[in-house]
């Protein structure tokens, strides 16, 4: 199979504001990480969703101790993540994974997210968790289909297919095939021309993007974006595969536009791209 190269922008439209909507309109995003030592982490992804257009930002801490401490973005609801919680609050999307950690409290927290009906984006440590427990795979597969989008840099695809980073960066292409046969999830295989995939989906490429995205956190704002579109996309018009699609190509421009500006390549953050994402879905 040969990937067509991603191309969305004629989407972003579809995410107009009309005069009447408010936040439920926007849909309301559950994020579930920070684990201690990675609070930063999910705080990324959060950000990301905020200025990715999502209506309500919520951000579940695995370490209670880092609520007390991350102030910056009064706009993000904190609360410690608790067993129970998740499908309290009815979210339109969880995403789930960055900064996660593992443990039983994380896999319960994965297992109830799996469980819930509502989008789903799975990413880092989340990823890892189902690569190494059966039971957490059998409830991925039973999830309807383009419900979840699963986000592996090739490390963690390694995990998941049981093979090595190499094997996987040596067939990309086939590397995705297998992660769609695996999990029956969109897939969105990170790094330098990020694939996209899913059941019954073209195969696509995303020929954007530069080195200045490899830093830690770049993917924690793509999971954030991802997240933001996905929950629009409920009330806009836009399905799931076309909201994974818009979402990594928003992210991999902005890193771009960033570059043409001068900024980066050495020393680009995420947080300078999770703004160029706003302006780019923005423009008219
Ligand atoms: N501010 C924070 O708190 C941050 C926390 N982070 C969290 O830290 C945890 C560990 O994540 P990491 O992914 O950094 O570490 P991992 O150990 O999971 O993965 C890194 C390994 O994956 C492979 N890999 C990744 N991208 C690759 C590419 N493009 N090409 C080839 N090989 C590649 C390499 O073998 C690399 O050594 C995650 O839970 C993550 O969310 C990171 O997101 C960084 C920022
Ligand atoms: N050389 C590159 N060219 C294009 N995109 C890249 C490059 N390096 C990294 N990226 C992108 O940056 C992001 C890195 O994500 P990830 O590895 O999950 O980082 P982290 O876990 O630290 O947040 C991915 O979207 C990946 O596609």
């Amino acid at each position: 199979m040969t990937a067509q190269t991603l191309n969305t922008f004629h989407l972003i439209p579809r995410l107009e504001r009309q005069a009447h909507e408010h936040k439920g309109h926007a849909g309301k995003v559950l994020m579930i990480g920070g684990a201690p030592g990675m609070a930063g982490a999910i705080l990324l992804a959060g950000r990301a969703a905020l200025h990715a257009g999502a209506g309500w930002v919520i951000l579940d801490f695995v370490d209670e101790r880092a609520i007390s401490v991350l102030s910056d973005q009064p706009e993000l609801m904190l609360r410690v993540a608790q067993v129970g919680d998740v499908a309290q609050i009815h979210p339109d999307v969880i995403a789930i994974g960055p900064g996660l950690g593992q443990g039983n409290l994380v896999k319960q927290l994965l297992s109830e997210a799996l469980q819930s009906s509502a989008l789903l984006v799975i990413d880092a440590d989340a990823l890892n968790l189902i690569a190494t427990n059966p039971h957490l795979l059998s409830q991925l597969k039973a999830r309807s289909s383009l419900s979840t989008v699963l986000t592996p840099h090739p490390g963690e695809a390694a995990n998941l297919l049981k093979e090595t980073t190499e094997q996987i960066q040596s067939n990309r292409e086939l590397a995705i095939q297998k992660l769609v046969d695996l999990t029956g999830s969109i897939v969105v295989l990170k790094g330098q021309h990020t694939l996209l995939h899913a059941p019954e989906q073209s195969m696509q490429v995303c020929l954007r993007g530069n080195p200045g995205m490899g830093v830690g956190g770049m993917g924690d704002v793509l999971t954030g974006v991802t997240s933001a579109i996905l929950a629009q996309g409920i009330r806009h018009g836009l399905n799931a595969y076309e909201a994974a699609c818009l979402a990594v190509e928003l992210h991999s421009v902005a890193a771009d536009n960033l570059l043409n500006q001068g900024v980066g390549p050495i020393g680009l953050t995420p947080s300078e791209v999770l703004l160029e994402v706003r302006n780019l879905i923005n423009i008219k």
